[in-house]
């Protein structure tokens, strides 16, 4: 082994301690040995050619030259994709998350291509109808056509009935006019649109017999396929430095009575008939957001992967990193010796499984709706939508919040962008935004809770996630505290039913003192996204414990235990972290709280041998975390060193800067 390649022996002897087998557990995070072996598989054919390494790091470039680097490396990555990894996978792994996940080798930022694979080959598979699909799906899968997805408005996102552009049908010429009536009708923040995409999903209020029939989906060309130039009547370019995706050329775009083909129309749920007639297909009110439903569903995993490559750097860095002194003349500890930063980092990772196996869960329920919704029965939308929307608000909250702790643990170094702790938290907290924000994706949840309430209280038997419900109405009392994973699930139930019993009794209290249903529903938000988050939180922990006892059954007992510890370190930490609702909601003492506190402490010392198998386990290659901290071979100072060679700043000894300014300021006389 060479001096390069050798690994830090601190972190080689964590590796030594590590009692499980570390492949075990990668095999039920990828939901099976054949996903893992197919995953590397990929990763091999993509990334043994080393075509992802920069000779100049990213952060060093222009605008200009950045987008156009990331122009470059996405061509490369197409390519390596359409030659060699579909010849293993088959087409229809096209933008799989192996595909994605192997995809940030060649990205520290993002990929302009991102939307085209995210949402606009999705929004054509979702949405058009077969005939519509085979005109336009072979083309996009095989990027003769690039495309975005562009919904928001300067002066709308999160209301989609609020929109401005129009598209209204003329049928002397079957087409749709698309117009953008004022400032705020421009789409604003696609990605891929501002310098990259030649077509895109367009949404726009659709007019046809002088009626509005809400917002309709459209595929519209926006560049000519040859000169790349904007075809007349359409106004595109970039909307300027963001906090992340600045290698995304988020675009702008208006339109100036912009003809389409009728055809264009995304005609699956809806048709606009050649006379002009509309007739509505869909059986549910909201098809046409079903590109939303999917991507959200996507996201739960999205948030998982970017919290374990986080977390994967923190703890690897902690094991490296020695700092201060225990005793006076002692060695310097690892920093990952110190519990505050075993409770820093390990519910990172107990998150990063919890999100996962709930990514997969989520994946195989939208599934099953997506199965029942081709046979004609939209019954089971409802209740996705509400989960889909829950999972992903706190999904991409937590764990933007979590990578933001693992920049903490990491000191002063997890600041610089070679560490690539800000990148990854530059991409999540944007995806809390994004796809629906936070607060309103929570409400969106808390509207079914309402209903499930109100079904519950009539007798009737609600669906199984708020199944919690009909139990609430059987039992009396705050329910009985008990420290085991079911029991603990049960009082996290007990606290949603009771958050969601207290905004029904509000809303009806303000309905009864005179305010209407919007106001009193207005005056109760901030306890209904209370309500809608308890649910969630109820939601994670049960599928969370229930996959594992599931997914280890037949497990080695090291494994069993070490994944056990896990669950366990994430439903006491929650239980701590809600003291208040469990004293509210559940009979637990003063006492009972001291032993949880013990039994959390108890818990860190026992995962804290494991730690860096349990990262190790997340088998993220190093050109995939392209981190300074982070490498498998741990070499932390010497690779911030030769980070620091490739500096253009230290490539004089001098700055030029130094003659023209400081030197006459230094020289002149006060
Ligand atoms: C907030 C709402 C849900 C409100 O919509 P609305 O039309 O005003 O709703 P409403 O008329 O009040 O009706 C509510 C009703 O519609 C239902 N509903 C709402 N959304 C869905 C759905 N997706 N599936 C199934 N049902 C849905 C709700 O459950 C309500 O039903 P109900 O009336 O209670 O029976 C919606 O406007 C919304 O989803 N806003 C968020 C916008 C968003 O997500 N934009 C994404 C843009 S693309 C993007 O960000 C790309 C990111 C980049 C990347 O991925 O990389
Ligand atoms: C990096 C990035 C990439 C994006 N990519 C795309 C893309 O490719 N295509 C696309 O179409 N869009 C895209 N978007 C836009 C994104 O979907 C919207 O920004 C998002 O849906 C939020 O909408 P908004 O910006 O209108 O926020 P607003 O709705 O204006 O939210 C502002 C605040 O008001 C609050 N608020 C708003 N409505 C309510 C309500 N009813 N009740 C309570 N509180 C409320 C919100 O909670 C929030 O705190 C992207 C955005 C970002 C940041």
């Amino acid at each position: 082994m060479t001096s390069k390649n050798k690994i830090n022996e601190d972190l080689a002897n964590e590796r030594r301690k590590c009692n499980f087998n570390i492949e075990e557990v990668t095999y039920i995070l990828d939901g099976g040995k054949e996903k893992t072996l197919q995953r590397k598989k990929i990763e091999d054919v993509a990334l043994n050619g080393g075509a992802s390494v920069d000779d100049i790091p990213e952060e060093y470039l222009s605008a200009r030259e950045r987008y156009e680097n990331a122009i470059r490396k996405s061509c490369i990555y197409t390519n390596i994709v359409k030659n060699e990894v579909l010849e293993i996978t088959g087409i229809e792994n096209y933008g799989s998350p192996v595909l994605r996940r192997t995809g940030d080798a060649f990205f520290k930022d993002i990929s302009p291509f991102m939307l085209h694979l995210g949402m606009f080959v999705p929004s054509i598979i979702g949405q058009c109808t077969a005939e519509q699909q085979a005109t336009w799906l072979p083309r996009a899968l095989d990027m003769k056509i690039i495309g975005a997805y562009a919904q928001t408005e300067l002066g709308h996102g999160t209301f989609i009935r609020g929109l401005e552009t129009t598209a209204t049908y003329d049928p002397e010429t079957e087409e749709f006019v698309l117009h953008s009536p004022t400032i705020t009708s421009y789409k604003w923040w696609a990605g891929g649109l501002g310098r990259t995409a030649n077509h895109c999903t367009v949404v726009a209020q659709l007019y046809t017999q002088g009626k509005c029939h809400g917002t309709h989906l459209f595929i519209v060309q926006i560049r000519d396929l040859e000169t790349h130039m904007p075809l007349p009547g359409v106004k595109v370019g970039e909307i300027g430095p963001r906090m992340g995706f600045n290698t995304a050329d988020n675009g702008f775009l208006g339109f100036n009575n912009y003809r389409i083909p009728r055809m264009n129309m995304m005609m699956k749920n809806a048709q606009v008939l050649k006379d002009g007639t509309y007739v509505k297909a869909a059986r549910h009110g909201k098809l046409t957001y079903g590109t939303m439903v999917f991507v959200r569903v996507t996201l739960v995993g999205e948030a998982s992967f970017n919290l374990a490559k986080a977390v994967t750097i923190a703890v690897r860095y902690s094991a490296v990193r020695r700092q201060s002194e225990l005793r006076p003349g002692s060695i310097e500890p690892q920093i990952l010796d110190y519990p505050t930063q075993q409770h820093k980092l390990f519910i990172c990772i107990a998150t990063a499984h919890a999100f996962q196996l709930t990514a997969s869960w989520l994946w195989n329920t939208f599934t099953a709706v997506q199965a029942e919704m081709k046979k004609g029965n939209v019954d089971t939308l409802p209740e996705l939508h509400a989960l889909s929307s829950c999972l992903k608000a706190l999904s991409t909250s937590d764990a933007t919040a979590y990578i933001e702790q693992c920049r903490f643990a990491c000191g002063g170094h997890g600041y610089m962008l070679s560490s690539n702790l800000p990148f990854l938290y530059a991409f999540v907290v944007a995806t809390r935004t994004y796809e629906g924000d936070y607060t309103v994706l929570l409400l969106q949840t808390a509207r079914f809770l309402v209903k499930a309430w109100e079904q519950a209280e009539s007798g009737k038997v609600v669906t199984p996630t708020v199944a919690y419900l009909n139990r609430h109405f059987t039992t009396n009392g705050k329910m009985i505290w008990d420290n085991s994973p079911e029991g603990i699930i049960r009082v996290f139930q007990s606290v949603a039913a009771g958050k969601i019993s207290l905004c029904v009794r509000s809303i009806r209290n303000r309905i009864t003192s005179g305010m209407d249903h919007e106001d009193a529903w207005l005056m109760t938000t901030v306890q209904l996204v209370n309500a809608a988050e308890a649910h969630c939180r109820s939601v994670i922990l049960h599928t969370y414990w229930n996959e594992i006892v599931r997914l280890t059954k037949h497990s080695s007992d090291n494994v069993k235990t070490v994944l056990n510890q896990l669950v366990m370190l994430y439903l006491t930490y929650w239980a701590l972290e809600r003291t208040g609702d469990l004293l509210r909601y559940s009979t637990i003492s003063e006492n009972d709280i001291d032993l949880l506190q013990r039994q959390y402490e108890e818990l860190l010392v026992k995962i804290r041998p494991n730690a860096v198998g349990l990262v190790d386990a997340f088998d993220i290659r190093d050109e995939i975390l392209q981190s300074t901290l982070g490498s498998y071979d741990g070499r932390v100072y010497e690779r911030l060193m030769e980070e620091v060679q490739k500096n253009p700043l230290n490539k004089e000894p001098v700055d030029p800067s130094f003659h023209k300014y400081l030197k006459p300021l230094m020289k002149s006389k006060i």
